[in-house]
């Protein structure tokens, strides 16, 4: 499987397959018994903050304020303080958080709370954001309103980011967000599929295109009849 520059590539499949292993894989958190992880030319053999991964139980911490959250992602960067509230501020003003740097996790939606979740991950400076499930703990608007914006905040001028996989078992949702779909199943998984999703972003999910390509997609993931 590969990444190439300003593509979000995901892996969907059944559940208990392998995709968050395969996840963990990728950002050097278990070792393959084969196969390797390159980033650039790098073999990656431990986490890195150069991979962030985005959980789908959102993870913020209670005692910290927004902006405390994403300077969090910033501390092995060794930036004076001045600088890293700065560079954290911006990074809340591009996940659509600005004015809220002060608040606290209980006092923000689930949906801010990931879009916290995801400036901290994108504050460490990665190239590859790892992205498990993100919108599986919101509900369906919010998760909507985010995937609408998500294509802009992870790849704009305030990021260093160069790709993105996520994992997802919402075909609509990965059909919305992806360049490539990796299709895996079996035990041990493989890829048996890869789908180029041919459409110019924004998309819209009433397009007729949308949905072959759905289609396509449930066309793999349902068990042979
Ligand atoms: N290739 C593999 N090698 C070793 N263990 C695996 C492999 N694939 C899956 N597993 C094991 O199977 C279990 C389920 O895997 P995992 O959570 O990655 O699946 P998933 O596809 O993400 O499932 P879900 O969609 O339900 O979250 C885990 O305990 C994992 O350790």
């Amino acid at each position: 499987m590969e990444v190439r520059e300003n593509q979000i590539v995901s892996i969907i499949g059944p559940s208990g397959v392998g995709k968050s292993t395969l996840l963990r894989v990728l950002g050097g958190f278990l070792k393959p018994t084969q196969g390797s992880v390159y980033l650039l030319g790098q073999k990656i053999t431990r986490p890195t903050p150069k991979i962030m991964l985005v959980h789908q139980s959102i993870v913020t911490f209670p005692w910290m304020t927004a902006l405390e959250n994403v300077m969090l992602g910033l501390k092995h960067r060794n930036l004076p303080k001045n600088t890293m509230k700065e560079i954290a501020k911006q990074m809340l003003e591009t996940v659509g958080l600005e004015g809220f740097e002060n608040f606290y996790p209980k006092e923000l939606s689930g949906g801010m709370r990931q879009r916290v979740a995801i400036a901290r991950a994108l504050a460490a400076d990665p190239l590859l954001l790892l992205m498990d499930e993100p919108f599986a703990h919101l509900d369906e608007l919010t998760a909507e309103s985010l995937r609408k914006e998500l294509y802009d905040i992870l790849f704009n001028v305030n990021t260093t980011l160069k790709g993105v996989v996520l994992v997802s078992h919402n075909l609509n949702e990965v059909v919305e967000l992806s360049d490539f779909v990796y299709i895996i199943n079996g035990h041990p998984a493989t890829v048996v599929g890869k789908v180029k999703i041919d459409l110019e972003r924004p998309r819209n999910p009433r397009d007729p295109k949308f949905f072959e390509y759905t289609d396509i997609l449930y066309d793999y993931t349902i068990p042979a009849r």
